[in-house]
């Protein structure tokens, strides 16, 4: 069930995959912000659906993990939040600084994940902090799922403002790990708009061939410590 590429396949398949995410992510931000009439509208439903059946020709099951992905490194190209592909993710870009047990993400954050007008949904800015937190934990060779997570959302986050995401890993005892992360606009860094802590607990190895097991393939990077 696995479709192994080779990295030359899989160079090419990433940068299509990338091209199409983008494309999609700006049709949705256009289909949040549309006003066109009712016929139009029903005129994108039709070409939304050939796209559809398009894609649909060879479609992975529910579990399996995508071709272009890496489990040997754990990158996902359809992450809800950095993966190129994905139409749903704003994306962040993250960059992992392991020697400082952080890492930073750059997002800006547009229509479709918004919660009060004109302002970043709250479980949006969550789902920034809980990657940033988990990846923190990950970079410096503790990665673990997230099992507890607090989130004080201390000013409104705007959209279309450049954000930065940072993440920290702070303690590890045993399969635990703690990491707080915070969130600030690009142009005023000493403003703490939100922030978060975790506590991400490594799978043992028995659970973790459990709880993937439906995706065929080993996936040690999402869940061991390292
Ligand atoms: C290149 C790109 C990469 C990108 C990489 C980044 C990817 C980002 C992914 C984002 C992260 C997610 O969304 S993760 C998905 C959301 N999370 C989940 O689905 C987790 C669901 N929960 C579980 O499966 C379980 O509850 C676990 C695994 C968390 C814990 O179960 P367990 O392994 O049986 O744990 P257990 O033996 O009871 O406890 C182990 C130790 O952890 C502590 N512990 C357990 N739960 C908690 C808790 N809620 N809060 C505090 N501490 C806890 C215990 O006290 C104990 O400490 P001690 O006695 O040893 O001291």
């Amino acid at each position: 069930m696995a479709r192994e590429l080779t990295p030359e396949q899989r160079g090419v398949r990433r940068d299509a995959v990338a091209e199409l995410g983008q494309a999609l992510r700006d049709l949705v931000d256009a289909a949040v912000r549309t006003e066109v009439p009712p016929d139009r509208l029903a005129e994108a439903t039709r070409a939304a659906r050939d796209l559809t059946g398009l894609l649909s020709e060879d479609l992975r099951e529910v579990h399996e993990i995508a071709s272009v992905d890496d489990p040997a490194t754990g990158e996902r190209w359809y992450s809800p939040v950095y993966g190129p592909g994905s139409p749903v993710a704003p994306p962040m870009v993250v960059q992992d600084r392991p020697e400082e047990r952080r890492c930073v993400g750059r997002v800006t954050v547009g229509k479709q994940h918004e919660g009060p007008p004109g302002l970043v949904h709250g479980g949006v800015v969550a789902t920034l902090l809980d990657h940033v937190l988990a990846r923190s934990a990950r970079a410096a060779g503790h990665g673990g799922l997230t099992a507890s997570l607090t989130v004080s959302y201390r000013r409104p986050v705007h959209l279309g403002v450049p954000l930065v995401v940072t993440g920290e890993l702070v303690s590890v005892e045993g399969r635990r790990a703690t990491a707080t992360a915070r969130v600030v606009a690009e142009d005023a860094p000493e403003i703490t708009l939100a922030e978060g802590e975790a506590t991400l607990v490594a799978l043992r190895a028995d659970r973790a061939s459990e709880v993937f097991a439906r995706t065929g393939r080993d996936v040690g990077a999402w869940t061991s410590r390292g």
